[in-house]
């Protein structure tokens, strides 16, 4: 991230308790969800029985207990963003940071959503699109709003993993891993870019755009073809990058974000759809303490992470293919380094060492762990696998794609 980046949160305080049902089970797949919802629990949380290692909610060796919702505790301060000058609307929630942390009251019904960004960001309002009427909690970071669910701060969170132009957001992945909570849906939200400025300012005066790294990627082809000749420069989130802009009164400087963010920061839209497909979509995931049971009278999908430390025994093609023979369709692979052990070295006689880089695998496959042959899929991948985990099985978002339709509801969980 560039130095002017938003991310405000002190390095070090990383209070990680395991939700409730996300320690360390042992359990056997076959028939695990046919039970109540405790067994279905157990079984989603983790099914490998070698999975201790990964995890990182423990204590002194052993699961950390579930934490309690909180009596008392700190009220979550979410103070007003202090007034910017130009237009900027005043009174918005500043995000949550790391130092905000602490256990929150009992709070009301409304659901609260936590989300990387600012007011006016893309993932706010894929919150509102997923969960209609709640309480949209900023972020500053995404392992912020990670634990504002997993300490009772927020009830659930709403998180990119992919984008139909710019590919998967990786670092979710990696926490999705990290933490222990559970995916209980999606949403994908069409993403509709604005060439935002300070009013009065024209596009020849530009020297400078700042976006998410992701929005920059989207309309990088765009952006050249409008003749712009300007530094690209990332921030945290889009609408953080008009707030920026607004807030300096730099006009030399477009920001990359939603005409929300416009109309809240007192920007300008110079141009309007600027990402490089009409097409644009981004999946949200919703992420909750505890998983939801799941069902067969609707499409569902299941979102899986496993390891394996077989040699040369084809054992993703096996994974893929216990899939395969089932019918079972995949939407979505992803590989990311893992964490514990990135590199594994081959003695080789002759040649000297071979360094062979290690994976964790994520899988998106359509099925619902209430069926059968989702159940057996995973028993069989179990046998291939050293490491193996549920990370959620919940209903596909099945509203239809025309742009303008991010504000369609979608059933929550
Ligand atoms: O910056 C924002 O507004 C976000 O919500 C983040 C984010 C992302 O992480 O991909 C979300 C949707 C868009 O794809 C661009 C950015």
């Amino acid at each position: 991230m560039a130095a002017a980046s938003m991310i405000r949160a002190p390095v070090g305080q990383n209070p990680r308790l395991a939700g409730r049902g996300g320690g360390v089970v042992r359990c056997s797949l076959q028939g695990a969800v046919v039970g109540g919802r405790a067994e279905w629990q157990s079984s989603c949380a983790v099914l490998s029985s070698k999975v201790a290692a990964l995890g990182a909610h423990t204590v002194n060796g052993h699961v950390a207990p579930a934490p309690a919702p909180p009596q008392h505790g700190a009220v979550l301060d979410l103070v007003p963003v202090s007034s910017i000058d130009g237009g900027v609307k005043k009174n918005l929630p500043q995000p949550l940071r790391i130092a905000d942390l602490s256990p929150a009251p009992m709070h009301g019904s409304q659901l609260r959503v936590a989300y990387q960004g600012v007011p006016g960001a893309y993932s706010e309002k894929a919150a509102g699109k997923a969960y209609p009427g709640s309480d949209a909690i900023p972020c500053d970071q995404f392992e912020v709003a990670f634990q504002a669910v997993e300490l009772w701060i927020a009830d659930r969170a709403v998180l990119p993993v992919e984008n139909s132009l710019g590919g998967s957001i990786h670092r979710n992945y990696d926490l999705l891993l990290r933490h222990r909570l559970h995916i209980v849906g999606e949403v994908q939200l069409p993403v509709h870019h604005c060439l935002l400025a300070l009013p009065g300012v024209r596009k020849e005066c530009l020297t400078r755009v700042v976006s998410h790294p992701q929005a920059l990627a989207q309309c990088e082809h765009t952006l050249t073809a409008m003749g712009l000749n300007v530094v690209r420069e990332a921030f945290d989130d889009t609408a953080g990058a008009a707030e920026h802009v607004a807030a300096n009164g730099l006009r030399d400087t477009a920001a990359i974000a939603s005409s929300r963010a416009a109309e809240l920061y007192g920007m300008e839209v110079l141009a309007d759809g600027i990402q490089d497909d009409s097409g644009n979509v981004t999946r949200f995931v919703m992420l909750a303490r505890e998983p939801i049971v799941p069902r067969t009278d609707r499409p569902f999908k299941t979102s899986i992470v496993f390891a394996h430390d077989k040699e040369g025994t084809s054992v993703l093609f096996k994974v893929l293919s216990a899939f395969a023979f089932r019918d079972i369709s995949l939407t979505k692979i992803e590989s990311r380094p893992h964490r514990h052990r990135p590199i594994r070295l081959v003695d080789d006689a002759n040649v000297g060492t071979a360094k062979h880089f290690e994976y964790m695998f994520y899988i998106d496959f359509q099925a619902s762990m209430a069926e059968p042959r989702a159940q057996n899929a995973l028993a069989e991948v179990q046998e291939y696998t050293s490491f193996l985990r549920v990370l959620g099985s919940y209903p596909m978002d099945m509203t239809p794609m025309t742009a303008g339709s991010s504000s369609d509801t979608s059933p929550s969980s």
